[in-house]
């Protein structure tokens, strides 16, 4: 198996708090992976780490074969959870922002994206709903030719309705040989996307398997599958 994200023996803690204990994780290329635990559990954690923004106090991280660092992030698109654009910008300036500081940025993709999200070019970033806001992360992510996305909670802030049309963004958006990681609580509302799912709790991995095993191995669905190892 081609892999693009590779954990062996990682730990991180902040502080004394441990948030990931001797993670070993192997993830395959060309694939949309879920990474779910419940709040606290280190998703972000592990999320930031791939992204390069945080080090492992021990062990290693490798995207794409590669140890993270600068020619990792290039092959790399996290979503923020909070906007990296400025406060005077608009929608369309947002878009102008990425597309000149990423070489991998797809304005004709971008513009697509913009008009499914129903965004507004002219709207003032710090003026839209946190959904619409969230809609906008996703756009700028997405529009990205990268190998490996990193998606932390992008669904928490919107409502049943937007959260399809966003996982139909997802879906429609992504490049298929790329792979996507992305993490959540809201189990039951997401899995549909999911090729495999990765269950994360107090820092350790406590499962990983494809979604479809889970369901002929187990006969159950990933959100009765979480709800049973979270204890829910
Ligand atoms: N900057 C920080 N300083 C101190 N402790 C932190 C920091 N970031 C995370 N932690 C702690 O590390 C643990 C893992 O946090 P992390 O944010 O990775 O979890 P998570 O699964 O993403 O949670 P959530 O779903 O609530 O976002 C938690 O106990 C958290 O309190």
């Amino acid at each position: 198996m081609e892999s693009i994200l590779q954990l062996k023996d990682v730990s991180k803690s902040y502080g004394g708090k441990k948030a990931l204990k001797q993670v070993s994780l192997q993830l395959g290329a060309g694939k949309i992976i879920g990474l779910l635990g419940s709040n606290g559990s280190g998703k972000s954690t592990l999320m930031k780490l791939a992204a390069g923004l945080i080090h492992p106090a021990s062990g290693t991280v490798q995207v794409g074969g590669m140890e993270v660092g600068l020619e990792t992030k290039k092959i790399t698109s996290f979503m923020p959870d909070r906007p990296l654009t400025e406060k005077w910008m608009r929608v369309e300036d947002a878009v102008l922002f990425y597309k000149e500081f990423y070489a991998d940025f797809d304005a004709a993709k971008a513009e697509d994206m913009l008009g499914f999200m129903k965004l507004n070019k002219r709207d003032r970033v710090i003026e839209l709903s946190k959904g619409m806001n969230e809609r906008l992360q996703l756009t700028l992510t997405l529009s990205r030719n990268a190998k490996l996305y990193l998606l932390d909670e992008p669904i928490g802030g919107v409502d049943p309705v937007a959260r399809a049309k966003i996982l139909d963004a997802i879906v429609n958006y992504y490049n298929e040989e790329s792979s996507l990681l992305v993490s959540t609580h809201l189990v039951r509302d997401i899995e549909r996307i999911f090729d495999e799912v990765v269950f994360i709790r107090e820092g350790e991995i406590v499962l990983q398997d494809e979604v479809e095993n889970i369901r002929l191995k187990h006969g159950k669905s990933v959100d009765e599958m979480f709800k049973e190892v979270f204890g829910e």
